[in-house]
């Protein structure tokens, strides 16, 4: 039984490692000079492609991290570090209505990916700054396994991950009830024997919802029947006062949308990229 589930293990590291290194080779250039890695397991075999590349093609790189643990990855793999202030001190602003996707390009796993490529993220904990650091990149590409596949989200994964400010984290929970979820929880840290604090000194709380809509199915939506779009849900979570950010990467709507404009468009991913316990992959855009 052990021995199975160590085989089980390997064929999804593996199947994690084959799409990372795809996804390199479909998207990685030379040419880059900042990159954004995101967080989790699977975006480590990202780092490590890259740097399995050697300095020859790195070493003039900037890899922009998404919290601690994404920080610690790339400064292991020798590579260097930009955190986001020092990217936007770096770059500088050239005034109103100006690009600010500075990054060419974002690498990040997700928990779960609908149809239309709406993702899931904070599983881990990490889900404001790579929101950050995804607004802030030309393109972001998903690396993921099939298990992560889905047609809607919540599906398989249970809750929404939304990240709060201790203080309010039990008026949030309320609120969240009151919109239909079913016992969030604030997420508890084991090894502390406390509630787990974020990169950001904050508390998450796993939110279940019934499995969410299609953005393309708003017509169905019917929140008093649970029945929420990704768009919606989100400018609604974010609507709580305490609430910092919500797990779900799926373009902003409303008010922030209007004034972004087009550049939104880089908060969800363009295209995703699946490894398989059978040593394939599988991509979806
Ligand atoms: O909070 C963590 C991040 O959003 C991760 O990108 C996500 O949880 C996927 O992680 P993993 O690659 O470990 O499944």
């Amino acid at each position: 039984m052990a021995a199975k589930r160590a085989e089980d293990v390997n064929l999804i590291e593996a199947a994690k490692r084959v799409a990372c290194q795809q996804a390199l080779k479909d998207n990685f250039s030379s040419s880059f000079k900042y990159v954004g890695i995101g967080s989790g397991s699977t975006i480590a075999y990202v780092v490590e492609t890259i740097a399995a590349l050697g300095p020859e093609v790195s070493a003039h790189m900037k890899f922009v991290p998404t919290g601690a643990g994404s920080t610690k990855l790339i400064r292991d793999a020798g590579l260097t570090v930009l955190q986001v202030p020092d990217l936007l001190n770096e770059v500088g602003f050239t005034g109103p209505g100006t690009s600010k996707q500075h990054l060419d390009i974002y690498f990040d796993g997700a928990d779960e990916v609908d149809a239309e490529l709406n993702c899931i993220k904070g599983g881990g904990a990490c889900l404001f700054q790579e929101k950050v650091v995804s607004r802030l990149s030309k393109k972001f590409i998903c690396v993921a396994d099939t298990r992560k596949k889905a047609d809607r989200l919540l599906s398989k994964w249970a809750y929404i991950p939304v990240e709060v400010s201790p203080i309010a984290a039990e008026l949030v929970r309320q609120e969240l009830i009151e919109l239909g979820s079913k016992d969030p929880i604030i997420r508890f840290a084991p090894t502390t024997n406390t509630f787990l604090l974020t990169d950001n000194h904050n508390y998450i709380i796993d939110a279940p919802f019934p499995t969410l809509l299609l953005n393309s199915q708003a017509e169905l939506m019917d929140p008093a029947k649970g029945l929420w779009t990704p768009n919606a849900l989100t400018a609604k979570i974010r609507g709580i006062l305490g609430v910092l950010e919500v797990g779900i990467f799926s373009g902003l709507t409303g008010p922030q949308a209007t004034a972004a404009g087009p550049e939104v468009e880089g908060v969800k991913p363009v295209k995703i990229y699946f490894g398989k316990t059978d040593g394939g992959f599988e991509t979806q855009e």
